[in-house]
């Protein structure tokens, strides 16, 4: 059982054909099938102990997998039964249904058990399921003490994050191979428990990653205060914001951080001047930082469009979201960071059909910029198609501010001048791990003050 962070996202088709090269190197489909069972079995004892288990099975290779599960915690002398929503339709399924000894039950007559495992359906799910069974599967998970999903807990798709049916919620889903899309996109993400990854021996390749602890190296010797990252950050009418961008680029490492507007009651360590546009084009500014609180007036405009001209490394964030062109920012060639959140992000681009991931993706691609979508599924996206996927940090963030405390996080990350990309990627997971830090109920301001205790954790 393998921790998810920094593994390649696959989705199905990604899957299937990773499948497809590992048959055409002399893998059969039974014989994947038997690693996945093995796997599973191993992973469902150590979750389990002892206590009676009861493995749902669908018609598709997911409940394939469940029967072989089953026989193997069977001959491992648990307490084992299997329900089947309906007899296994492909001829690893069935094979597999064969070598299962015991009772298969109706699965609308299963009685409860301790411990579920969900085997009905895993990347071949393509409706919703019906409604007697929808509620049925409900029941015997809910009233588990522990539920565990095989690769999907059944009803949700594989790549978009999306609910087919009322699904329940479980407590571990064994991702098979890879991690899917919806094991991180939302709301689908918030039903899978904690997501592990089993070994199932087909090696999958893939340009989106689940975000990973990134490796920012500290200061050396010779750092001084312009080395270690200067950040500048554009005041505007609600001041408030700009100041906590500041507060959390100064936490965040920033080696020196200059506010154009309204400092009052920010700490003596922030420099801070009146807006003048020349003050922009200081070289020595690493990151510079437009949006938050910036109002959009034209007083506000003027002030983002002087960000634009100036060739400074550009992080866009609030209220500048709403007042520019996305195509306008391609013609710059310092770069740029976008962090809009899910209303920002439609404003700018529009609605999309496709899930999160290629949606921040397809939105790099015509700005030309990083794309940082933000939510609990936060994504990250290269204009050359990279991507990465924030697990859900802490249902704490949805609070005023913290938005602003990520545009000075990234900002004093890409002031360092480590790539774009990466100063994106660490400043979420720096955001993340602050609000782990913190638990419940915090405000915007701890949450800036605690990325001195997330930087000092790498
Ligand atoms: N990839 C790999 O390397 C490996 C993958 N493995 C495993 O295989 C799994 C994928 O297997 P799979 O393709 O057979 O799909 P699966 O999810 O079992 O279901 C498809 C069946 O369900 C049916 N069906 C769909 N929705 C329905 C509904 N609402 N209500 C009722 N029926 C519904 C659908 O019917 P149809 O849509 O065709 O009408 C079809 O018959 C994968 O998740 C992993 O567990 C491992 O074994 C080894 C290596
Ligand atoms: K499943």
């Amino acid at each position: 059982m393998m921790p998810v962070d920094g593994r390649s996202i696959v989705t199905a088709d990604e899957m299937r054909a990773a499948e497809d090269v590992a048959i055409a190197g002399g893998a059969t489909v039974e014989s994947l099938m038997d690693r996945a069972g093995r796997e599973i079995a191993t992973a469902v004892r150590r979750l389990a102990g002892a206590s009676p288990i009861l493995i749902l099975c669908g018609p598709g290779n997911n409940g394939g997998d469940g029967y072989v599960a089953a026989r193997l915690l069977k001959e491992a002398g648990l307490d084992v039964r299997v329900a089947a929503l309906s007899e296994p339709r492909t001829e690893a399924s069935r094979a597999a249904r064969h070598r299962w000894s015991a009772a298969v039950e109706p699965f609308a007559e299963a009685a409860p058990a301790p411990i579920i495992v969900d085997a009905l359906f895993g990347i071949g799910l393509s409706r919703p399921l019906e409604t007697g069974a929808a509620t049925k599967f409900a029941e015997l998970v809910e009233t588990a003490t522990l539920s565990i999903a095989i690769d999907l807990p059944s009803g949700i798709s594989s790549d978009d994050g999306c609910i087919l049916a009322e699904v329940p919620s479980f407590d571990v889903t064994l991702a098979l191979g890879a991690v899917k899309p919806s094991h991180l996109l939302q709301p689908a993400a918030n039903l899978c428990g904690k997501v592990r990854i089993l070994d199932i021996g087909v090696p999958t390749r893939s340009r989106a990653r689940v975000l990973d602890r990134p490796a920012l190296t500290p200061p050396g010797p010779e750092a001084h205060k312009f080395t270690r990252g200067m950040v500048a950050v554009i005041g505007g009418a609600m001041p408030g914001a700009a100041r906590l961008a500041s507060l959390a680029a100064m936490h965040a490492g920033a080696g020196y951080v200059l506010l154009l507007g309204d400092a009052q009651g920010a700490p003596d360590a922030i420099v801070h001047k009146p807006f003048y546009p020349e003050a922009l084009s200081d070289v020595r500014i690493g990151a510079l930082l437009v949006g938050p609180g910036l109002g959009r007036d034209a007083e506000a405009q003027a002030k983002l469009d002087a960000a634009l001209a100036t060739d400074r490394p550009l992080v866009i964030d609030g209220d500048a979201l709403h007042l520019i062109d996305p195509d306008a920012i391609k013609r710059r060639s310092a770069p740029v960071i976008l962090t809009p959140h899910g209303g920002e992000f439609t404003g700018m681009f529009g609605r999309s059909d496709a899930n999160k991931i290629d949606a921040a993706r397809q939105a790099a691609v015509r700005s030309g910029a990083i794309v940082v979508f933000k939510g609990a599924d936060t994504v990250i996206a290269a204009p050359d198609k990279r991507a990465t996927v924030s697990r859900s940090a802490s249902v704490w963030l949805s609070t005023a501010g913290t938005g602003d405390v990520l545009a000075g996080t990234i900002a004093a990350v890409l002031s360092t001048g480590i790539e774009p990309y990466d100063a994106a990627s660490a400043g979420v997971w720096l955001h993340g791990d602050a609000a782990r830090r913190l638990g419940p109920a915090f405000v915007a301001d701890d949450l800036a003050r605690a990325l001195t205790a997330a930087r000092a954790s790498l």
